[in-house]
């Protein structure tokens, strides 16, 4: 193929993911590439996200574009791609996986055990709000949106120039490692404390089903990373079981520990006040089997209550 055109949105997060994974598919399939910039309907509303809710406001126009053939790949944070595919479109490749943490970037290099009663930490995300609530019942946490920048400059003293109104905000640490903002970061968050969302840390490459031109195929199956796919797959088999979209407050985490697939998943009550953590294993045996552990723990988290304790539909 002479060139692949690649979507992608036009935030400076998607386009440094967009440009790596482009780069990365065309060196691989011998082409050169474009990117090909799409406004989502994330991007133009302006509400709250879990007011926004529905599953996939960053990612339907970037699906249609690839579907309408205005581009032959979309690169995605798969943390904010719905669990269910899109009729007419695959996953060619899911990249090995950045951090998956959460990340504390406070004011004064504060952690979350030094930040003071009546600190107020900003997130747009229920999970992190109703974990943070969890471990520090005593910090006021703030309903924010924005791309990454514009958040970080809500922070006190963090960013010069910007006065900030929050002594912190917490964002996903693979996201502020692509943009080069690593120094914001005061805590990586230990999953124990905060299980990130499921996918986090990773993307994935969707293109045309069954139509991809040779030696573009290949190169995408090459560049897929079987353990990240693995557990990205557990982990968002647990969203889907559970029929939630991207904004419940909902954690999974997977990996490998030799031929075992370890799964942990969490649903909480938005006030933190009621958690549900549980941990399951299964034979790595292939993609099927790692789905099947996450609806196995979906059903174990539903049957101990997640429904009750959680508002898992928007
Ligand atoms: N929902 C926005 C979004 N989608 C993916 C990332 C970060 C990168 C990733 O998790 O892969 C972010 C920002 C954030 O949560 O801080």
């Amino acid at each position: 193929m002479a060139m692949i055109r690649v979507g992608t949105r036009g935030s400076a997060l998607a386009m440094t993911q967009t440009t790596t994974v482009a780069e990365r598919v065309s060196e691989l399939a011998g082409s050169s590439y474009e990117l090909v910039r799409v406004r989502t309907e994330g991007d133009i509303l302006k509400g709250s996200l879990s007011q926004i809710g529905g599953t996939g406001v960053f990612v339907a126009a970037l699906r249609d574009a690839v579907l309408e053939g205005r581009c032959d790949l979309a690169v995605h944070s798969l943390k904010d791609l719905p669990t269910l595919p899109a009729d007419g479109l695959t996953v060619a490749a899911v990249p090995g996986r950045e951090d998956v943490r959460d990340a504390l970037c406070a004011r004064d290099g504060l952690t979350l055990a030094t930040l003071p009663d009546g600190a107020r930490v900003g997130t747009g995300s229920p999970r992190r709000a109703a974990q943070l609530r969890a471990a520090r019942p005593g910090i006021e946490v703030v309903d924010i949106r924005g791309n990454v920048d514009t958040r970080l400059g809500r922070v006190a003293g963090l960013v010069s120039g910007a006065p900030g109104d929050l002594d912190g905000v917490v964002l996903a640490a693979a996201g502020l490692r692509r943009l080069g903002r690593e120094e914001a970061i005061t805590e990586l968050i230990d999953p124990a404390v905060m299980l990130p969302a499921p996918g986090q840390g990773a993307l994935a490459v969707e293109c045309r089903e069954g139509e991809a031109a040779p030696g573009v195929r290949e190169a995408l199956a090459s560049y897929d990373h079987a353990p990240t796919r693995l557990a990205v797959t557990a982990e968002r088999a647990v969203l889907r079981r559970l029929e939630a979209g991207c904004s419940a407050p909902i954690g999974a985490l997977a990996h490998l520990r030799g031929d075992e697939l370890a799964l942990e998943a969490v649903v909480c009550s938005l006030d933190g006040r009621s958690i549900l953590r549980l941990t399951r294993s299964a034979p790595a045996a292939d993609v099927d089997a790692a789905a099947q552990l996450g609806h196995a723990l979906a059903d174990e988290l539903l049957a101990a209550g997640a429904a009750v304790i959680a508002p898992l539909t928007s």
